[in-house]
C-alpha cells in the first residue's frame, strides 16, 4: 500500500496536543476552560501500530454484509461514494445477516473518480496505524477491479452537523461541550506525533458520534503529513470544506498544522451559535459566519447575542463568555 506512514511517526505521538498558542484565541479559551485537559491529553490512549491492522474484504462479502447495497441501507452520500450499513461477525469479520453480529459502514467509492481513488488510499494509509478513541475505526477494505470500498465502525448517533442544524429541537450544551472536547483530542492526538498529521478537512460532517455522544473523527481522505523538520508548513493544493479552510491555506496553499485549529474555531462557533458557517439564505452581511461574528467575539455584551438562543438556560452566561473572553 504505497507509503509506509508509521515509520515516519514517533511511538509517543500524544504528549503534545494543542497548545494555546496554536488556537485561534476564542478557541484557545474554550479548551483551557472547558477541558481542563493538559494533564487527560498527555494520558490520551492513542498509539500508533506498527503495520496496519486490516481485512482485506472481497466486494462479495460487501455485497453479502449491505444487502447487495440495496437503497435500504444507505447511510448518506458523500462527495465521492455512497455509504452502506453493513453487519459483519465480531470476531471474524465474516458478513452476516442483518441485526446480528455488528454494524459497519461500507463506503463505496465511485468507480470513475481518481479523487475518490486517492481518498480511499489516503484514509487506509492514515487510518490503517492510527489509534485513538476520537478517530473513527477503519475495519478494513476492499480492491477489486474498478471497486474501491471502505469498512468503518458505525456511528449510531450520526454526525455533528445533523445534530446541530437538522433535528428540530436544540442540541443539548453538554452535549456540544463534551463533542469538542472530543474532537480538540483527536485533533491533538494527530498534531502530537513527531511528524504531524493534518487533517485538513475539519467540519461538523467529519465529526461523527458513537451511542454515547463520543466522538469519532471520521473522513482522512484529505489528510496530509505535516511539515518535515525545519519546515513551517507544506505547499500542497488547496482542497478542503468552503467556510472552514483557513484563509491564508486558500490563499496560498501553505498548510500548517494551526490550519486545523482554525477550522476547529470554526465548528466551535457553529456550536455556539448554532448556526452553519455558510449560509446564503441569511440577511446580507450575515452568510459567511466567521465575518459576519468576528467583530463581535471581542465584547462580552455582544457574545451573549450570538449565543445559540435554543439553548438559552442550559449554561451560565459567565462561563460562556469567560471562554471567550480574549
Ligand atoms: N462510520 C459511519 N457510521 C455511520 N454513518 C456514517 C459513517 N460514515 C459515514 N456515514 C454517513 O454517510 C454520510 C456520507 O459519508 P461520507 O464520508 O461519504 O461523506 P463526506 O463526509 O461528505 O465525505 P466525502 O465527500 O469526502 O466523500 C455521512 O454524512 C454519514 O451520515
Amino acid at each position: 500500500m504505497g507509503l509506509c506512514i508509521s515509520s515516519l511517526f514517533s511511538s509517543s505521538p500524544s504528549k503534545t496536543g494543542l497548545h494555546s498558542h496554536d488556537l485561534p484565541s476564542n478557541s484557545s479559551q474554550f479548551l483551557e476552560a472547558a477541558s481542563e485537559s493538559s494533564r487527560e491529553i498527555i494520558t490520551d490512549p492513542g498509539k500508533i501500530l506498527e503495520s496496519p491492522n486490516l481485512k482485506v474484504f472481497s466486494f462479495l462479502e460487501l455485497a453479502r454484509a449491505t444487502k447487495n447495497f440495496r437503497q435500504e441501507s444507505m447511510l448518506g452520500e458523500g462527495g465521492f461514494g455512497r455509504v452502506y450499513r453493513g453487519w459483519i461477525h465480531a470476531e471474524t469479520l465474516a458478513p452476516c445477516v442483518a441485526s446480528s453480529g455488528m454494524t459497519v459502514a461500507v463506503k463505496r467509492l465511485n468507480s470513475e473518480s481518481f479523487q475518490g481513488f486517492e481518498e480511499w488510499r489516503t484514509a487506509i494509509n492514515f487510518l490503517g496505524v492510527l489509534s485513538h478513541p476520537n478517530l473513527v475505526k477503519l475495519l478494513g477494505y476492499c480492491r477489486e477491479d474498478k471497486e474501491h470500498l471502505l469498512v468503518y465502525e458505525f456511528m449510531p448517533k450520526g454526525s455533528l452537523d445533523y445534530h446541530l442544524f437538522k433535528r428540530k429541537e436544540p442540541f443539548p450544551w453538554d452535549l456540544r461541550i463534551k463533542i469538542m472536547i472530543g474532537a480538540a483530542r483527536g485533533l491533538a492526538f494527530l498534531h502530537g506525533s513527531q511528524r504531524q498529521v493534518i487533517y485538513r478537512d475539519f467540519n461538523s460532517s467529519r465529526i461523527l458520534l458513537d451511542s454515547n455522544y463520543e466522538v469519532k473523527i471520521s473522513g482522512f481522505g484529505l489528510a496530509k503529513l505535516g511539515p518535515s523538520q525545519g519546515n513551517s508548513h507544506v505547499t500542497t493544493r488547496v482542497m478542503g470544506t468552503g467556510g472552514y479552510a483557513a484563509p491564508e491555506y486558500m490563499a496560498t496553499g501553505h498548510l500548517y498544522v494551526k490550519s486545523d485549529v482554525y477550522s476547529f474555531g470554526v465548528v466551535l462557533l457553529e456550536v455556539m451559535t448554532g448556526l452553519r458557517v455558510l449560509d446564503a439564505k441569511r440577511p446580507q452581511g450575515q452568510a459567511n459566519l466567521v465575518d459576519w461574528l468576528r467583530p463581535k467575539l471581542s465584547s462580552k455584551h455582544k457574545m451573549n447575542q450570538i449565543m445559540d438562543k435554543g439553548i438559552e438556560g442550559q449554561y451560565s452566561s459567565k462561563v460562556a463568555i469567560q471562554k471567550w473572553d480574549v
